[in-house]
């Protein structure tokens, strides 16, 4: 095919005429939604907005010629004030009442803007996905029904029958879990905000499905709250299905995986966020943009580590097919995890 590189701002190449704008959408929003492109407070946001957004999709209801929301679509942001009261959906409202503006600022359609807005966010994390980025959603949309999004209280079953029903194997559950090692919980536990799910929430590396796998100890807030179990380290915070998707025989092979190979979480992360990125479309009517998306900055180290005054003692190896990889300890004394600072 001939090709139809187009020459965009400050000399950048799109593939197509119609991805330039998002060249200037990303030099606003690095600036002015990530705080200069931080992997930092929105950024860990924005990637969770995409999944929010996206989720409201069923395949069942779709089999039934009924209305299961329009899966990556925008509709948690043009009916916010539905959408963002669902209880899974608590403390989204921020991100996108930040987000609009940029949105309607660069005339561009809610659902492009969201998952356009994650990809770059998670960008900005060292070791980080490069997740492919298609343009051109329409911006109508309906809401989507309650109860397409999982809670951290639900079981590995429920989780996983939620997640079949938009299409998402146990598997792809667990690569699509990758993101929680660039999060934090604000509302989980409300007298803590900013308590992250790993000791490196800045970072894209395996230390969450390694940190999801040692003994609880201590609760890192006011005690136990619904979705929250027992964290291995002050200052970190463990959700209930985050453990046990960590120990379920369906999925514990696959979560141990990642320890030992920062590449295949990348690569399994940038698969499963492409296809979710596009439910409810048909792929063939949306131009590919991903070369406006960030090339992340490489990771410090791909080599997983214990966080300090841990050893393999206190893993709860859960795969019975692999025995748990020989990492070591950081040295020093048992120390805190910081909180992510709100912006
Ligand atoms: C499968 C079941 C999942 C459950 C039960 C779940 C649950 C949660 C909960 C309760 C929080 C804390 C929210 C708060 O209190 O502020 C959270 C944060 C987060 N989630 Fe998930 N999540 C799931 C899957 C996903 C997926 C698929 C993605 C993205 C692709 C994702 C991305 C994030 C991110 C990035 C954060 C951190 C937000 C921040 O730091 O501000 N989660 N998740
Ligand atoms: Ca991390
Ligand atoms: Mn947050």
């Amino acid at each position: 095919a001939p090709s139809r590189n187009t020459v965009c701002s400050k000399g950048r190449v799109a593939s197509d005429a119609a991805c330039c704008q998002w060249f200037d959408v990303l030099d606003d929003i690095q600036t002015n939604l990530f705080d200069g492109g931080e992997c930092g407070e929105e950024a860990h946001e924005s990637l969770r907005l995409t999944f929010h957004d996206a989720i409201g999709f069923s395949n069942s209801a779709v089999r039934e010629g009924k209305f299961g929301g329009g899966g990556a679509d925008g509709s948690i942001m043009a009916f916010a004030q539905i959408e963002t009261n669902f209880h899974a959906n608590n403390g989204v409202d921020e991100i996108v009442e930040e987000q609009r503006p940029f949105a309607i600022k660069h005339k561009v359609s809610f659902g492009d803007f969201i998952q356009f807005a994650g990809a770059v966010g998670v960008s900005n994390c060292a070791g980080g996905p490069r997740i492919p980025f298609f343009a051109g959603r329409s911006n109508n949309s309906r809401p989507a029904p309650d109860l397409t999004v999982p809670e951290p209280s639900d079981s590995p079953d429920t989780i996983f029958a939620r997640m079949g029903d938009a299409g998402f194997s146990p598997i792809e559950v667990v690569d699509l879990l990758a993101s929680h090692t660039v999060a934090a919980q604000d509302h989980v536990d409300g007298s803590i905000p900013g308590t992250p799910f790993d000791s490196t929430p800045s970072s894209f590396d395996s230390q969450f499905f390694v940190e999801t796998l040692l003994t609880g100890t201590l609760f890192p807030g006011n005690g136990s709250n619904v979705g929250e179990v027992l964290s291995p380290l002050a200052g970190e915070f463990r959700l209930q299905s985050d453990f046990a998707i960590a120990r379920d025989s369906r999925t514990a092979c696959e979560w141990q995986s990642f320890i030992t190979n920062h590449n295949s979480m990348v690569t399994k992360f940038e698969a499963v966020m492409a296809k979710m990125s596009v439910l409810g479309h048909d792929v063939r009517s949306l131009v590919d943009c991903s070369e406006v998306i960030p090339a992340p900055s490489k990771a410090k180290t791909t080599v997983a580590h214990l966080p300090a005054g841990k050893s393999l003692a206190d893993v709860e190896a859960a795969c019975a097919a692999t025995p748990f990889p020989t990492i070591a300890a950081d040295p020093g004394p048992a120390t805190s995890v910081a909180a992510v600072p709100p912006s």
